[in-house]
Formats: structure tokens, C-alpha cells, sequence
């Protein structure tokens, strides 16, 4: 492993992240999130599809976790599920490969040992495990993951009934693991990413909170209700 010191993700990365749906979802807007975040000191983005890391790319030699969140039918799986997304986001530019790391079935039958695996031999690109459990972080780790990150705690089966941030899972990885660790999922404040990183994370993710109007503008409108009457003062 790296010496802490130089190790290029640390402290806080930006997820610039946006629904399919959303105006947001679009090269252009991406980048200016990310730049937006790179100025304001951010070491690192986490970017989703091979278009958006493209695109900022073409702006930032700064670190990129590049993801591709891809559906298949009848799999669970959805962050990065097999090689072929892979080798698209390492052409597009992304630094860092992050995957689904938990050990379900992938489309096609491929395995996260060969996963791993390949995109070391073939791409020559660390891997960014998106773990769930300490289980699934042993078994990522076991497949030879060069960094864990708690981003499906609370998303998965066996995690549905937890609520971000995994902090009990930080806690677990970075006394168990000789990689570095980072907290991702559920940093809704610094002070929450200051006490992951005062819990031993090398890095925290934070998307949502920084770049997540949809959903921020969502959660608003679910507890906000219509004013019955509107009083002005006399
Ligand atoms: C579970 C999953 O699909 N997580 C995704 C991973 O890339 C993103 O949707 C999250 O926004 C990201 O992990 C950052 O988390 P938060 O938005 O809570 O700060």
C-alpha cells in the first residue's frame, strides 16, 4: 500500500452524481459540479458513465472513481456489475474502478474474483470496492480490492433495515483491514464526515448532501405540506 501521505484519496471526494431523469443528468453539468468541488479542495469526484467521466476528464487530471450504474434483469447488482462497463470507464478516463463488491450473482455469470482480477491484468486500474458487510468486505478484500468503502450499507438484503452512514461498519474495516477505508453513503453534514474521518477513514464520499438537488428538493417537499391559509401581519 501507498504511504498515507501519498496516497491520492483523502479527505473529501464529491460524488457528482445525477437520476437519468434529472436536467442535471448531463456532461455539462457534471463538470461544473466536479470543478466546482475540485476548487472548493475536494481531492477527488466520483463520476457515473463513461460520458460524464469523459467529459470531466477533458477538464481535471484530479482523481476520478469512475462507476457505471447499469440494470440488468433479474440481478441485483447495479454499480459497475461486470468487465465490459469497466474497460469503458477506464477508456473514458476514471483513475479508480468502483464496483458492486458484495458477493451476488453478476449477468453473465462472472465472479468478483475474475472482476478484480481482470481489471488489474487487463486495464491496470485499482479497484474501489463498494461493500454492504464485514462478510462482503472479506471476500472483496480475499479477491484482492486496493480500497473498501461502506457505500451499500443500508442498500442491500441483508443491510435494507440499517441507515447510512455504515459507521459501526467503518469501525469493523478499519480495524480488520490492511487497505484504506472509506466512508461512503449517508454524510449529511461535515461534522459527520469529520467523525468518519476521526473513526480511521483515509476519505469520506459525500454525494447527496453536496450535489443531490433532486433529492434534496424531494425530501423537502415529503415533509413540507400545503399552507391551509397564508396570514399576513395586520
Ligand atoms: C447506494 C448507491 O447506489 N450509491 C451511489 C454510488 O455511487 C450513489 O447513488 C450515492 O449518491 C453515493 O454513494 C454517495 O452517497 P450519498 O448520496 O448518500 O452521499
Amino acid at each position: 500500500m501507498q504511504r498515507p501521505e501519498s496516497f491520492p484519496l483523502q479527505g473529501l471526494i464529491v460524488s457528482c452524481q445525477a437520476p437519468i431523469s434529472s436536467p442535471l443528468h448531463h456532461p455539462s453539468v457534471i463538470v461544473a459540479m466536479a470543478k466546482a468541488a475540485l476548487n472548493q479542495g475536494a481531492t477527488a469526484v466520483r463520476i457515473d458513465t463513461p460520458a460524464h467521466i469523459q467529459a470531466v476528464r477533458e477538464q481535471t487530471d484530479a482523481p476520478i472513481i469512475g462507476l457505471w450504474k447499469r440494470q440488468f434483469p433479474d440481478c441485483e447488482i447495479y454499480i459497475t456489475p461486470q468487465f465490459d462497463q469497466a474497460l469503458e470507464l477506464a477508456q473514458a478516463g476514471a483513475d479508480w474502478i468502483a464496483i458492486d463488491a458484495t458477493n451476488r450473482p453478476r449477468p453473465g455469470g462472472e465472479t468478483l474474483h475474475i472482476l478484480i482480477d481482470q481489471i488489474h491484468r487487463q486495464l491496470n486500474k485499482p479497484v474501489f470496492a463498494d461493500v454492504d458487510t464485514l462478510e462482503s468486505a472479506n471476500l472483496a478484500f480475499d479477491a484482492g480490492a486496493d480500497l473498501l468503502a461502506t457505500t451499500l450499507y443500508g442498500y442491500t438484503p441483508s443491510t435494507r433495515h440499517l441507515t447510512p452512514p455504515g459507521y459501526n461498519l467503518l469501525e469493523q474495516l478499519v480495524q480488520q483491514f490492511s487497505c484504506p477505508i472509506v466512508c461512503e453513503g449517508g454524510i449529511s453534514s461535515p461534522e459527520m464526515a469529520q467523525k468518519a474521518l476521526d473513526l480511521g477513514a483515509i476519505a469520506v464520499v459525500v454525494g447527496t448532501d453536496i450535489t443531490g438537488i433532486d433529492q434534496k428538493v424531494k425530501s423537502y417537499q415529503q415533509i413540507l405540506s400545503t399552507p391551509k391559509s397564508v396570514r399576513y401581519a395586520e
